[in-house]
């Protein structure tokens, strides 16, 4: 898999460009993350990779093929997104299995597959004897790595991450995005997660791109960027956050 994004622009209801003609390729299995304070437009290009947003201009070629007006639905990206909140009145399996349930077509695998596939997503996150319990009975670690397991259990093609650990407090957080690390390197596809944490997206991150008034600045390793900081903006940025 590798997704190449061509110069997408987005702007809102006619207003200035949250996102300026930004291109960026994500390579088969890495960990990439977007990185920039809040305004930057991290989660407008998350968005729009999901296809929960159109751009206004701009393509999204994943293996080639142009996507760009394909419904997010369709795209087979698993998605970890704050508003994308477990369903309180579905227990953990229910939760993991629903991913499977809207799958169409041949695409289904039918209740014995899914129920064999929601089982091995339990023994993957570690909660293999909590199939049964609530949203509700769960910590908020364990209700991320649900999360996780329901954003996997279509197989995804990407896995798209918006500060999936934000609501966490600072302990939980540093075991959850290790955790969240293992599991993408075991199923092996490639992450993109959106954070303003400096530190979270230097711990996880392949590479990062650090973003700016709708524009990636600079993109390269956690190493790469700290010692060749590429402008003045990313050599404070990275500063202020260290
Ligand atoms: N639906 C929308 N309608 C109008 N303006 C929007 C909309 N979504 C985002 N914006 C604006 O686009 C800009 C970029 O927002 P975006 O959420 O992409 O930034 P971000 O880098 O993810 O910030 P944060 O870290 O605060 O989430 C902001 O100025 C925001 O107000």
């Amino acid at each position: 898999m590798s997704l190449r994004i061509e110069t997408l622009s987005k702007s809102f209801d006619g207003g200035a460009s949250v996102l300026r003609e930004v291109s960026l390729t994500v390579h088969d299995g890495e960990f990439l993350a977007l990185l920039g304070p809040s305004g930057s437009g991290k989660t407008t290009l998350l968005n729009s990779i999901a296809g929960l947003l159109t751009p206004d201009s701009g393509r999204l070629l994943l293996d080639g093929e142009d996507i760009t007006h394909i419904p997010a639905g369709q795209r087979r990206f698993g998605m970890v997104f704050q508003s994308y909140a477990l369903f309180r009145h579905m227990n953990v399996a229910q939760n993991v299995e629903f991913g499977l349930r809207v799958l169409k077509g041949n695409a289904r695998p039918s209740k014995a597959g899914r129920r064999a596939r929601v089982a091995a997503l339990l023994d993957l996150i570690e909660m293999s004897d909590l199939g049964d319990r609530y949203p509700a009975q769960l910590s908020g670690g364990q209700q991320q790595r649900v999360a996780m397991a329901r954003a996997l259990a279509i197989d995804p093609r990407l896995l798209l991450l918006d500060e999936p650990f934000s609501a966490l407090d600072a302990q939980v957080r540093q075991s959850l995005r290790s955790s969240v690390r293992d599991l993408q390197r075991k199923v092996g596809v490639a992450a993109i997660l959106v954070t303003h944490d400096q530190t979270e997206a230097f711990a996880i991150a392949d590479r990062v791109a650090i973003m700016n008034d709708g524009v990636i600045e600079q993109i390269g390793s956690p190493d790469e960027l700290r010692q060749n900081p590429g402008s003045p903006f990313v050599r404070r940025f990275l500063e202020a956050g260290a």
